[in-house]
């Protein structure tokens, strides 16, 4: 729920001298959509030479009508007076584009090329047809149920430039409420977001930015942009194009602001999701064995070799030690097979044969070749052109070739490629120490070696159903792509995504990076992350630097690193408090925050936590907030702390899983799944050194992400002292 606005702005309506003028265009815009929608309703006018043409012409019409009357309440945001070739002229920026053929009142959709020019500094550019174009004046204008309420002039070249009004405006929009799911900003890019969103297409980007600066919110928002026709062949399309998000809450909560964007049809899920469904292993149960050791582990020795053991499995290294031993595995599934057949072309008879030495060559060269598509049906297509040049086979009579050799071949490629299944093989390879040695050769030191060969995972349990691992699941990943293909499974084919966007993208493995490299076009990865927010480092890349040479090393262009260096979510005392909690491991952490007033950051303790939670939760509810999170350091925590708020009169939602969804109102969830979320108030429930260890640098870090959550009010909550950073 909007907020009003603060008492310190002006009454536009009155003020500015343009109020009346804009108000009657966004009339003249109204009438001339409602025009436009009754059009495209009209059956009558949609008539093709057919029926079935009229049908999917009056279909067409419908589906750009309905996507129109979506955006008739606020059919823009903003306007520019621009002025090119000597002319001037205003066109006015919406979530929409809109032509209006016969008057002033058409709409530039903000994705394009000049919708762009809207959120940048420049005050200046070239049209395509090399014309020079200046900008005279920025304007926001808040268009809300098809009424105009306030304009801000953001730019005015003829008032000496930048008003300082873009910051009015930020602050007006991020003092409002949150809302249950992730919103658009569309209305209130920030430049240097608006940079690193129009990021060439074509161009893979790293961007990396604290805790608040948008990233996920820019993701999506490159993605909207992605496809715009003014992206000409590297325009993606929703269906094509693959989010991964660390966790099933945080993909439905942004999922939420998908139809905003027009980008329904958009897969969101999880890195492990997305692995298990394109390996097939939908069943499987999986475990982040790791982690499991890093929390309950007090030896340092233990924790550091299994830190280690994890990073070696995710090194972009094991791509290549995969590909070796798979050629060696291939190469010995070969031996001395031999290959003969007679076929017939037209009413000739001819035979045709490969040697051992032969089928040998052709595999070599086919695994030296690196197909995109796989070794087998690259093998196999290298066969088939091989014995029909043997047979000397017409165009014509191909086919008919192909079919007879058809079960043959199928005979034959199925025993070089004998039972080769991603898990098997992915494991056969680690547990094997000769096989891993022949394997790796000089592509892993020792060290590395006999990290891979260890296991310092013995003590931690393993379920008793078929599972995979987490760390392993990239391994499988690459098993599976060398010998088939990545990429988007359609029917029976794979098909590359027209564009893949990773969402804390410093917790993927460089292997993991190579492998989504080959599994989109080229230049089509959009990563971002914050290396200093990583809670799972032991999977994730030492620098973004290593991300880089990942994506390099699928033969791609590699991608360009951009900074988002301003945060947006809070206000300054609790920008100001979390800014002090990562200070502590992150010596970089040089980020501005808006400067938002806000209340000051609750201090409780003293008392049993129950009791003090439910204070700080109806203060924050009479102070006017609606969706607050109790945040715990576990689940368990949350799950036991539910029935004791009841006593003091408080029905927090728990949040203990994946599963669970987020609605809004009070919830209670443990930390891992605050991730990414937020709120409009946060409890932090236990923020005291028994709960989150000053020791160890990953509790240090939790903490961050849990102080960080609220947009309005924080509170701090525990029975005896509070945790010494706070
Ligand atoms: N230009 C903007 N205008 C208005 N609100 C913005 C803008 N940029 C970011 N925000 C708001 O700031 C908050 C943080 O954005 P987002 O969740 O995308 O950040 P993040 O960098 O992914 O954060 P985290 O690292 O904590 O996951 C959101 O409420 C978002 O709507």
């Amino acid at each position: 729920m909007p907020s009003p606005l603060p008492p310190s702005l002006p009454d536009q309506q009155t003020v500015h001298p343009e109020f009346a003028a804009e108000t009657q265009h966004l009339d003249g815009t109204l009438s001339s959509m409602l025009a436009q929608i009754e059009a495209w309703e009209d059956r009558s006018r949609n008539v093709g030479a057919d029926l079935e043409t009229s049908l999917t012409l009056a279909d067409t019409a419908e589906e750009h009508a309905a996507m129109l009357s979506v955006h008739l309440p606020a059919p823009y945001f903003g306007s520019l007076k621009v002025r090119v070739g000597g002319r001037e002229q205003t066109l006015y920026v919406g979530k929409i584009a809109h032509r209006d053929l016969k008057g002033p009142y058409s709409i530039t959709s903000w994705e394009s090329e000049v919708g762009g020019l809207f959120y940048s500094q420049e005050t200046g550019w070239t049209t395509p047809r090399g014309l020079k174009g200046t900008i005279q004046r920025r304007r926001q204008l808040d268009v809300r149920q098809k009424t105009l309420h306030g304009l801000t002039d953001l730019y005015d070249a003829s008032a000496g430039g930048d008003t300082g009004g873009r910051e009015d405006v930020l602050l007006r929009r991020l003092s409002e409420g949150s809302t249950t799911g992730m919103r658009d900003v569309v209305e209130t890019l920030q430049p240097e977001q608006n940079a690193a969103m129009r990021a060439p297409a074509g161009q893979s980007v790293l961007i990396q930015g604290a805790a608040g600066s948008g990233k996920t919110t820019i993701g999506f928002h490159r993605l909207a942009w992605m496809m715009h026709p003014d992206r000409l062949h590297h325009r993606a399309t929703p269906e094509t194009t693959l989010v991964l998000m660390p966790n099933q809450v945080l993909a439905s909560y942004a999922a939420r602001v998908l139809p905003g964007l027009n980008l329904e049809g958009v897969t969101v899920t999880t890195p492990e999701r997305w692995q298990l469904g394109f390996l097939g292993l939908e069943k499987m149960d999986v475990t982040d064995r790791t982690l499991t050791l890093l929390l309950q582990d007090r030896d340092n020795g233990r924790r550091r070799a299994a830190w280690r053991r994890a990073k070696a499995l995710g090194d972009v290294r094991m791509l290549a030690v995969v590909r070796r031993y798979l050629r060696l595995r291939l190469e010995a599934n070969l031996g001395t097979l031999a290959y003969q057949a007679v076929v017939e072309t037209g009413r000739k008879e001819a035979e045709v044969q490969l040697s051992s030495a032969q089928l040998h060559d052709l595999l070599g060269t086919v695994l030296t070749r690196e197909p995109l598509e796989g070794y087998r049906p690259a093998f196999r297509a290298a066969l088939e052109a091989e014995l029909l040049a043997q047979a000397n086979a017409t165009d014509a009579q191909e086919v008919s070739v192909l079919r007879q050799l058809a079960p043959d071949l199928t005979r034959l490629v199925g025993r070089i490629f004998a039972g080769m299944l991603p898990v098997t093989e992915a494991r056969r390879l680690l547990q094997d120490e000769a096989t891993l040695r022949s394997a790796a050769g000089e592509l892993l030191d020792e060290r590395t070696l006999s990290v891979l060969l260890s296991d310092p995972l013995a003590s931690v349990a393993k379920p008793r159903r078929s599972y995979a691992d987490v760390t392993e699941l990239p391994l499988m990943l690459a098993v599976a792509g060398l010998l088939d293909g990545l990429g988007r499974r359609v029917g029976n084919a794979l098909e590359p995504y027209s564009h893949v966007v990773l969402d804390e993208a410093q917790d993927y493995a460089p292997l993991l990076y190579a492998l989504l490299g080959r599994a989109a076009r080229p230049g089509h990865i959009t990563a971002l992350g914050d290396l200093n927010q990583g809670l799972h480092g032991y999977k994730g890349p030492n620098s973004w630097a290593d991300v880089q040479a990942a994506l390099g090393n699928a033969g791609g262009a590699g991608a360009e690193l951009l900074r988002l260096s301003h945060t947006y979510r809070s206000t300054r005392q609790i920008t100001e408090l979390s800014a002090q909690v990562a200070a502590t491991y992150n010596r970089a952490a040089g980020v501005v925050g808006v400067d938002r007033d806000g209340a000051a950051v609750e201090r409780l303790t003293g008392a049993p936590l129950p009791e003090l939670i439910a204070r700080a939760v109806k203060t924050m509810q009479a102070a006017g907030q609606t969706n607050i999170a109790v945040v715990t350091r576990r689940a368990s925590d949350a799950d036991a702390l539910v029935p004791l708020l009841q006593q003091h009169d408080l029905d927090a939602q728990p949040i203990l899983n994946e599963l669970a969804r987020y609605v809004g109102g009070v919830v209670i969830l443990p930390v891992n799944l605050a991730k990414g979320l937020e709120f409009d108030g946060c409890v932090v429930a236990g923020a005291d050194a028994q709960t989150y260890d000053p020791a160890t640098e990953y509790e240090s870090r939790l903490l961050y992400v849990s102080v960080s959550r609220g947009l309005h009010r924080l509170a701090l909550v525990a029975e005896g002292e509070l945790h010494p950073l706070l």
